[in-house]
Order: C-alpha cells, then sequence, then structure tokens
C-alpha cells in the first residue's frame, strides 16, 4: 500500500518509528516530514498528507503532532480525508471499516511507540465493510455534509 505519513516536530521521533515500522511491513511510504525537531507548524503537515490522498499517490494517510489534536482538526478541513485519532486497536480498525478512515492520527505525547505500532498495523489490515449497507448510507451521508458546507470545492474528491 502507498502510505503518505508527516509529523509536526513534537511528533517527529515517534513519526521517524513508525516510518520505518511501516517500511518494514513491505509498505510504501512517503515521508513528508518534518525531518527534525525544530519547531514547526501542524497544519503544514497536515495538508501535505491531504494532498496526496486528493491526488491519489497515497491510499491512505498517517499524520502525528503532540496530542494527535491540530493535525486532526486541520486534516480534516480537506475534501475527502477522514482522519480520526487512534490511540486503541479497536478504533484504528473500526474507523476504517465502518467510516472509511483514511488518515490515522496519533499523538506522540501519548502513546509509547509499541502501541502506536500496533495502531497503525490494526489500521493499515482494516477494509471498508462497503457490502454493509448502513456503513455506505452514513459514508454518503458524511459526503452530503462536506459537499454542502466545502461549496467551493464540490466536486473536488479523493481519486477512489
Ligand atoms: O499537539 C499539537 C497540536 O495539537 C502540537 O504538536 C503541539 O501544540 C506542539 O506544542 P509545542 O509548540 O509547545 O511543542
Amino acid at each position: 500500500m502507498k502510505i503518505a505519513i508527516a509529523s509536526d516536530h513534537a511528533g517527529f521521533p515517534l513519526k521517524e518509528e513508525v516510518r520505518d515500522h511501516i517500511r518494514k511491513l513491505g509498505h510504501e511510504v512517503h515521508d513528508l516530514g518534518a525531518y527534525n525537531t525544530e519547531p514547526s507548524d501542524y497544519p503544514d503537515f497536515a495538508v501535505l498528507v491531504g494532498k496526496e490522498l486528493m491526488a491519489g499517490t497515497a491510499e491512505r494517510g498517517i499524520l502525528i503532532c503532540g496530542s494527535g489534536v491540530g493535525v486532526c482538526i486541520a486534516a480534516n478541513k480537506m475534501p475527502g480525508v477522514r482522519a480520526g485519532m487512534c490511540h486503541d486497536t479497536y478504533s484504528a480498525h473500526q474507523g476504517v471499516e465502518h467510516d472509511e478512515m483514511n488518515v490515522l492520527v496519533l499523538g506522540a505525547r501519548i502513546i509509547g511507540s509499541a502501541l502506536a505500532f500496533e495502531c497503525v498495523e490494526s489500521y493499515l489490515k482494516a477494509e471498508f465493510i462497503a457490502t454493509e449497507e448502513r456503513f455506505v448510507r452514513r459514508l454518503n451521508k458524511v459526503r452530503a455534509i462536506e459537499k454542502q458546507y466545502m461549496p467551493s470545492v464540490a466536486g473536488t474528491t479523493l481519486a477512489s
């Protein structure tokens, strides 16, 4: 799978570990920064991951900041991006299965690398359950909200 990953300075150490871990699992990883712990601004990195999803150059994204909150808020401003902060493995796979989450968000100041790796693996193994009518119905309602309240980007969506 092609995966875009990015973090701000606070997420940088965990991002490095997660990036190496998912490369070892055999995925193609696009590391979009940050590349050091110099202070940086999380929206700048959230948008880089969102752009890869919108362009279809990545199928899934992973974003990391200190808490996870900032990058989650910023990423969800982009059309077609469904980012969820998951610090447990159940949410990490259920978010994909029920809600077609396409960006996993982690807080580097909240969880350690061992749990982060398990969350990432649960997320990457999961698939949206498109055969369940209720999940598709709810996803379409989410898309309708996006279309109504992001009118300037109506028609712009993910390449999926
Ligand atoms: O978690 C974050 C946003 O939700 C940021 O990583 C955090 O705010 C960075 O803090 P600081 O600039 O004090 O290192």
